[in-house]
């Protein structure tokens, strides 16, 4: 079973408004709401896949309630811990760009930690854990370090999609996958990166740092993949972006949702690309069919062949 951890769920409310003003009442052109967080998209997209996952992490309140009925309707298995405040809601402004505005999300207890981890005693070494998007405000840096040394010791696979201080911490932890984007990967070891090219160093350093599988992924502008013998790039397909939210989770769930389906590793980068971009080019998350139409675009060609 693939499990998925969101420490800090949210419902995004995404709202379209055509020549916003700054200080001034705006009406929304449209607006949407969905259950939000990075490891929920996960299980959203592999569910699309036809693959099943549990979510786990912490809810409360009525959005929390929001989150997990609608997760119930998509018929995704859930084991969250309740906390006493409200979900966070996160903000997706689209005025012809994106801006975001995300809640900083409930304080965690420690009798409701204790709760959380009671959960991770039935899992075993045929499982895999994502770990994904921020930490409450109120755990620790290392908090995924945490769990992902717990995992480590029962011989469980780990893919995380963290950003920040957290991922400096976790590649002691040697997972099964990282999936930065270039501008964590930069922050990671506080250089500048433009590029694939400037990328590859630092991609590299992961691996021989621990990391099995890393994916470095650039948005329009293509994608790396490294593993512990090869490095890859990725072209994406072209088309126009209507929702990057959710756009990297749709890659890991491409990724991992193909893996564990069996396909080679090659094979399973240029699905998660594809799915990366099928969810940018489509209002809400992506759908196996638009993965599919778009497969044919994605070109993965090992780095020995040059860029
Ligand atoms: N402009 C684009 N054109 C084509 N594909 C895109 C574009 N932007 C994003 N994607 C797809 O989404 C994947 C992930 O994008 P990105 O590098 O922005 O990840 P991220 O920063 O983790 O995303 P997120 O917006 O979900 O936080 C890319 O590898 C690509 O497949
Ligand atoms: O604040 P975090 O946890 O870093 O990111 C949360 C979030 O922006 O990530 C998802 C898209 O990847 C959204 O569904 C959600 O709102």
């Amino acid at each position: 079973m693939i499990y998925t951890v969101t420490l800090n769920p949210s419902v995004d409310y995404i709202v379209e408004v055509q020549d916003f003003q700054l200080g001034e009442l705006n009406r929304s052109l449209d607006d949407y709401k969905f259950p939000g967080g990075k490891g929920i998209n996960v299980s959203r997209v592999l569910r699309r896949f036809g693959l099943p996952s549990k979510a786990l992490g912490f809810v409360g309140g009525f959005t929390g309630q929001f989150v997990k009925d609608y997760l119930a309707d998509e018929e995704i298995e859930t084991d969250f811990v309740k906390v006493s405040d409200d979900t966070r809601i996160n903000i997706k402004l689209k005025t012809g760009s994106e801006t975001e505005i995300n809640g900083k999300g409930p304080d965690i207890s420690k009798e409701k930690l204790e709760e959380f981890f009671t959960v991770f005693d039935q899992l075993t070494n045929e499982d895999i854990v994502l770990l994904a998007g921020s930490i409450p405000t109120s755990l620790p840096d290392t908090f995924y370090a945490e769990i992902a040394e717990k995992c480590g010791e029962k011989g469980i696979q780990v893919a995380v999609d963290i950003s920040g201080e957290p991922l400096k911490h976790i590649v002691k932890c040697k997972p099964f996958l990282m999936k930065p984007n270039h501008h964590e990967l930069a922050e990671m070891f506080n250089v500048e990166i433009n590029s694939a090219q400037d990328a590859v160093p630092y991609g590299q350093k992961l691996i021989e740092a621990g990391a099995e599988h890393v994916i470095v992924s650039m948005a329009g502008d293509g994608a790396l993949l490294f593993t512990k013998d090869h490095q890859y790039f990725a072209n994406v397909p072209k088309g126009k972006v209507r929702n990057s939210v959710g756009a990297g989770d749709s890659l890991v769930a491409g990724f991992i949702g193909s893996y564990v389906k069996g396909l080679s590793i090659e094979e399973s980068f240029r699905f998660g690309v594809a799915a990366g971009s099928a969810t940018a080019f489509s209002y809400e998350l992506c759908t196996n069919d638009e993965v599919e139409k778009l497969l044919k675009e994605v070109k993965v060609k090992s780095l020995e062949e040059g860029f």
